[in-house]
């Protein structure tokens, strides 16, 4: 309506006035829409100025005709909003379109990037792959070459041992029944010295008989060639007796001289017999060899005591004639005192010739008794007895020198039994050094297999006895056998166990690293590896692991630190090191991070009651455990590394008990991690090693405990059983192993069954006050040698070490550039 209402203005305006004038004229004028604007300007071009009055029908037609033509434009103007909404909306799409097509090919790009280095990695993994396969074959085949090495070997010694223990018996047999034969010719020829002994004597009697007679006669007084010519006819008398005493000592001389060259071959036969003794030694024979030796031995000692007899009876018969001998000079003394010489001349002659006898008999026994002697010290008669000798050999005459060359040649015989013995006692002792080598060697082999196996090492160390054990004089019961055994005595008999290792007592703390270095060597290498100290309280874990307070005798943990850091020095043109280590202690079942005191943390954090941060036990994709929530430190030396462990000590729990003054009251667990970056190929390990010093075993009886470190006590033994159980389930194989059943269990779950090179340390007390504890322990640790592991090596090659560099850096938001992978 308000349109119409303009047109119809519109048509009354004077068209004859200027344009201009109109417009001013109409202001409400441009209020018309556009097309009457248009109309107007062409009306305006068709009839300027001139005011015209057109007829209705004809307005009304020009009305229509505007109408419908403002209708047409009406419908061009939406068409033309139509378009251009639809040109608006394919324009969007196209924009959309292009937009995602560049995020597509932006991401296009990306997997293709991803894919590429799939393929690659791909590729290097199932390379690595036939590498290690070939690699295990290679190994399962020297494994096999080993294991048949060894059969092979276990095989040539028992046949040795079996030929070695027919040849012994053999000679064994033949030295025996010469031995037999010797110890009857000594008794006979013995005996037979007794009885030339005899026949002397009575030889001796004779021919003082009948030179007292001779001596008679002459006295008589006959004229002095009567008495020459009775001396003659004396003479040849007496010595028909004397000739016959004479025979039998030459029948004695001679089947003494028949004797000693009897023995001498046989001594010879003995010497040059004899086949030489193969050398391979064999436990067997041992026992046979060590009893023949003993034999040989009492055979000796009874010799000895049998002379032994010979000499005191000597002396003793040589005191008793030198008292006889005495006791005539002295009556003679008195005599002389009291009587006239010329009254009793017979007296004195009578006096004369038994003191002459028993000069003689002394003179014999003397003589005898120098024998003796030499016989058993094996040296020559002195000079001055030499000249008793001949003084007897005048007497006597050449038989009786004879026979003292007898006892001689007995005491000859003693010696060159007694070299025997000595020879035997060499060949016994390099029998045993033979023998202990062997199975030192067997054992070695042994264990080299059962390290391939990943059988877990345990070795066992006996530490000294306490002041109180020696003040108490407690008797020690354990003996460390050989290199391989410990032996216990107990109440039932004799206990024997069999380790890696024994270390007695006397073992210094170097000596018994030297065993466990080879284990840092691992750690480095990329492997998990653990060392663990076991026993009960105050057995001397502690000295082992940590060494003593004043750190004169340093313990693994600062060697090991001092031992690592070397090997890093050495390698550190071709590796790049990085060393870092946690510090824990199991306390009353809760790990406690000991990078942190409790004072401290319990100042900075008041609502946490005195209590540490959260630790937690987990395990990585290999089974690795690590401690979640602990600090970790880094270190680039071996001091500084003491230093965090030492800053870790002084938080630790230790406290005095009965059995020990500085007991540990927690499980100390010091893990060190060591990441090495090889500078050639870029491949990168990532080993860890493990310490642990648990904490005893104890009664609480013994060691006193009350209040809290009865509960500390009974935390501790809870724990180790649990310990004991995992040991158990492991050793018998069982199909569930209950580590979640105690934090250390948990600790220790890579270390016992897992993935590790473990080492297990079992510490004994040696005295019989502590022997149910040291027989627990031993049988615990017996328990863990049956144990696999199945330790493998933490490394990444170059490429997948650079891949978790990329995903780290994705997850953590950061942008990852081409080069970077
Ligand atoms: N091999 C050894 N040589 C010398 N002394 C030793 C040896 N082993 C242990 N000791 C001494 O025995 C004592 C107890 O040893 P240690 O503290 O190491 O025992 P522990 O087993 O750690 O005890 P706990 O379980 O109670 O902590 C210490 O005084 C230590 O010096």
């Amino acid at each position: 309506m308000k349109r119409w209402a303009a047109f119809k203005r519109w048509i009354s305006i004077d068209r004859r006035k200027q344009p201009g004038q109109e417009v001013n004229q109409g202001s409400s004028d441009s209020q018309l829409s556009d097309s009457s604007d248009v109309l107007q300007a062409t009306e305006a071009e068709r009839s300027p100025c001139v005011k015209m009055y057109i007829p209705y029908e004809s307005a009304e037609l020009c009305i229509t005709q505007v109408a419908e033509d403002m209708e047409a434009m009406k419908r061009r103007h939406l068409d033309m909003v139509q378009e251009l909404e639809e040109n608006f909306q394919i324009t969007a799409r196209e924009n959309r379109e292009w937009t995602v097509q560049k995020v597509r090919s932006h991401f296009q790009n990306k997997l293709n990037t991803l894919r590429r280095i799939l393929d690659l990695y791909q590729e290097t993994v199932e390379k690595k792959n036939t590498e290690w396969e070939k690699r295990v074959v290679a190994l399962t085949s020297q494994k096999e070459q080993l294991l048949e090495e060894q059969r092979a070997e276990r095989r040539r010694s028992e046949e040795e041992a079996l030929q070695w223990h027919r040849e012994k018996s053999k000679m064994l047999e033949l030295f025996s029944t010469r031995l037999d034969a010797l110890h009857s010719h000594q008794a006979s020829t013995l005996q037979e010295l007794q009885m030339a002994r005899q026949e002397v004597g009575k030889v001796q009697e004779l021919l003082m008989a009948s030179s007292q007679e001779q001596q008679e006669v002459t006295e008589e007084g006959a004229s002095p060639e009567d008495k020459v010519q009775q001396q003659t006819v004396d003479c040849s008398e007496s010595d028909l007796p004397l000739k016959g005493a004479k025979a039998c000592l030459e029948d004695l001389k001679e089947s003494l001289f028949q004797r000693e060259r009897e023995i001498t071959e046989l001594l010879e036969a003995e010497r040059t017999s004899v086949p030489p003794l193969p050398q391979p030694p064999c436990s067997v024979l041992l026992p046979t060899l060590i009893h023949k030796a003993h034999a040989i031995c009492c055979a000796g000692s009874e010799s000895r005591a049998l002379l032994d007899q010979m000499i005191e009876e000597n002396r003793l018969a040589l005191v008793e004639a030198r008292d006889k001998l005495d006791g005539l000079q002295m009556t003679q003394e008195d005599s002389n005192d009291r009587q006239d010489k010329t009254t009793d001349l017979k007296r004195s002659s009578e006096y004369e010739s038994s003191l002459s006898l028993h000069q003689d008999r002394v003179r014999e026994y003397e003589v005898s008794q120098m024998a003796l002697d030499c016989i058993r010290t094996g040296e020559s008669p002195e000079t001055n007895d030499c000249d008793a000798v001949s003084e007897l050999e005048d007497i006597l005459g050449q038989g009786t020198i004879r026979t003292a060359e007898g006892v001689k040649s007995v005491g000859q015989q003693l010696v060159l039994m007694q070299d025997q013995l000595k020879q035997m006692k060499e060949e016994h002792k390099k029998i045993i050094e033979n023998y202990s080598s062997e199975r030192t060697m067997r054992m070695k082999y042994y264990n080299m297999v059962e390290d391939m196996k990943g059988k877990i090492r345990v070795l066992c160390r006996i530490r000294p006895p306490s002041r109180i054990e020696a003040a108490q004089g407690e008797a020690l019961i354990v003996d460390k056998v050989d290199e391989f055994s410990v032996k216990v005595e107990t109440a039932r008999g004799p206990r024997e166990f069999q380790f890696d290792k024994v270390f007695c007592a006397e073992t210094s703390q170097e000596d018994f690293f030297h065993d466990t270095n080879r284990l840092i060597q691992s750690a480095i290498d990329g492997y998990n590896v653990c060392i663990f100290a076991y026993g009960q309280t105050g057995s001397g874990k502690t000295f082992t692991m940590v060494g003593d307070k004043e750190q004169k005798n340093p313990g693994i943990l600062p060697r090991s630190f001092h031992a690592m850091f070397e090997i890093i020095r050495e390698n550190s043109t071709r590796f790049d090191y990085k060393v870092s280590a946690y510090m824990l202690e199991l306390y009353n079942d809760r790990l406690q991070d000991l990078f942190v005191s409790l004072a401290g943390e319990a100042h900075a954090l008041p609502q946490s009651h005195g209590q540490a941060r959260r630790v937690e036990i987990k395990r990585n994709r290999k089974g690795v455990v690590f401690a979640q929530g602990a600090e970790t430190k880094e270190a680039s030396s071996a001091q500084e590394l003491y230093a965090l462990f030492q800053q870790a000590c002084a938080n630790r729990h230790i406290s005095a008990t009965k059995m020990n003054v500085e007991s540990s009251r927690s499980h100390l667990i010091v893990g060190i991690m060591v990441e090495s970056r090889n500078l050639t190929n870029g491949s990168v390990s990532t080993g860890k090693l493990s310490l642990v010093d648990l904490a005893g075993s104890e009664r609480a009886a013994k060691t006193g405990a009350k209040d809290h470190q009865l509960k500390e006590a009974n935390s501790i033994n809870k724990s180790l059983s649990a310990l004991g159980d995992v040991i158990s389930a492991l050793s018998a194989e069982l199909p569930h192993v209950p580590y979640r059943n105690s934090k250390l269990t948990q600790v220790m779950q890579d270390s016992l069954g897992g993935n590790a090179k473990t080492l297990m340390i079992v510490n004994i007390s040696p005295s019989e006050c502590n022997v149910d504890e040291t027989l627990t322990s031993l049988i615990y640790a017996t328990r863990v040698k049956a144990i696999t592991n199945n330790a493998q090596r933490n490394v990444e090659s170059k490429e997948i070490a650079q891949m978790k560099e990329v995903i780290m850096k994705l997850r953590s938001g950061q942008t990852v550039e081409e080069e970077d992978v």
